[in-house]
């Protein structure tokens, strides 16, 4: 039976590494806890779709699988990357929507929250297949990243300050393949985990749909989504409460809105670290240019329904 729409904003939520957890066991403690901060802006009446990052997961799937695949004792075959990239949806979105509904039916709110496993359409031509930048799965030192990338082939680099990781590539995401269903859902009221890892991506051949191995960027799907939707708002939840300027300097600087001008000086200037804060800001500033009237937030997610009241956050808007 259909469920009744939320009477609040329609929002495209775009959760960071910081609500899921490196480990099963990690990731199903943190999600009950995301959980909860999503459902606070559930219960002023949002109707969300929530998107997630899946760097670290894919990369455990697919590195279990090739070490496991490699001694025939195990009897496990080969698993190609998209297939890697689905289960990571999948486990993900397992836990995501389970966590939700079970704080929802706890709250007594009459919602039902459902994981859809997605596919994006990206371009064959696309030049991200030639310069892989995207981090996968864990941190290693720089030592370590070298000598993997000896022994399999596989391209690293460093990660934002953090630590070295694998890296594969990240293409352009063009089109959801299941928009119309998840528009359905939330038409019906659902609460909808959807578009997870940016979606898998996928080539379109003679009308059909071929998986490709790389991973697009959450917060560029994310964008897309709530542009096509015409989502009230793109909410980018991360580790810290709003973006800055001169960011862990004497003199960082917290923004409470900016505007598509603002933030194009910013990026101008290298306020914003690329692989981090830079590709959210890039992901708002598309989604106002493809929706003027949408307003993006980036905060945290503990800040996350002060955000959507505007008590916090960094809000970005065409003007
Ligand atoms: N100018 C900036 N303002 C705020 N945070 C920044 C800035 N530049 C870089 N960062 C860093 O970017 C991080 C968010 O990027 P990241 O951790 O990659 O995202 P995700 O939450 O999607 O995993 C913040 O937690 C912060 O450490
Ligand atoms: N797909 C994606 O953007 O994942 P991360 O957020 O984990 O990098």
């Amino acid at each position: 039976m259909p469920y009744a729409k939320g009477s609040g904003p329609s929002i495209v939520i775009a959760l960071g590494g910081n609500a899921l957890g490196n480990t099963p066991q990690e990731q199903l403690d943190l999600v009950r806890q995301t959980a909860v901060n999503i459902v606070d802006m559930i219960a002023e009446g949002a109707n969300a779709i929530i998107t997630h990052g899946n760097g670290p997961q894919v990369g455990m799937i697919n590195s279990a699988f090739d070490a496991a695949s490699k001694d025939a004792a195990n009897k496990v075959p080969f698993m190609p990357f998209p297939e890697c990239g689905a289960m990571s949806q999948g486990y993900i979105g397992y836990h995501l929507a389970q966590a939700i509904q079970g704080e929802m039916r706890e709250r007594g709110l009459e919602r039902n929250a459902v994981n859809v496993v997605t596919q994006t359409v990206v371009d064959k031509a696309d030049p991200a297949f030639q310069n892989p930048t995207k981090p996968i799965g864990s941190f290693m030192t720089e030592d370590e990243a070298k000598a993997m990338a000896e022994a399999t082939g596989a391209d690293v680099r460093e990660d934002a300050g953090r630590g070295w990781r694998r890296v594969v590539a990240s293409p352009i995401p063009k089109r959801i393949v299941e928009f119309d269903s998840v528009q359905d859902l939330v038409e019906n009221g659902y609460v909808v985990v959807s578009t997870g890892g940016g979606g898998i991506p996928v080539f379109e051949e003679d009308g059909r749909y071929v998986g490709v191995p790389a991973v697009i960027d959450k917060d560029r799907s994310a964008s897309m989504l709530a542009a096509g939707f015409g989502a009230d708002m793109l909410v980018i939840l991360t580790a810290v409460e709003k973006v800055c300027i001169n960011y862990g300097k004497e003199d960082q600087q917290e923004l409470s809105h900016m505007s598509v001008a603002d933030a194009e000086r910013y990026i101008a200037e290298g306020q914003f670290a690329p692989g981090s804060m830079l590709p959210k800001v890039e992901a708002c500033l598309d989604y106002v240019r493809a929706y003027p009237q949408g307003k993006a937030l980036i905060t945290s997610l503990e800040c996350a329904a002060a955000g959507l009241r505007g008590e916090t956050g960094t809000i970005i808007s065409l003007d």
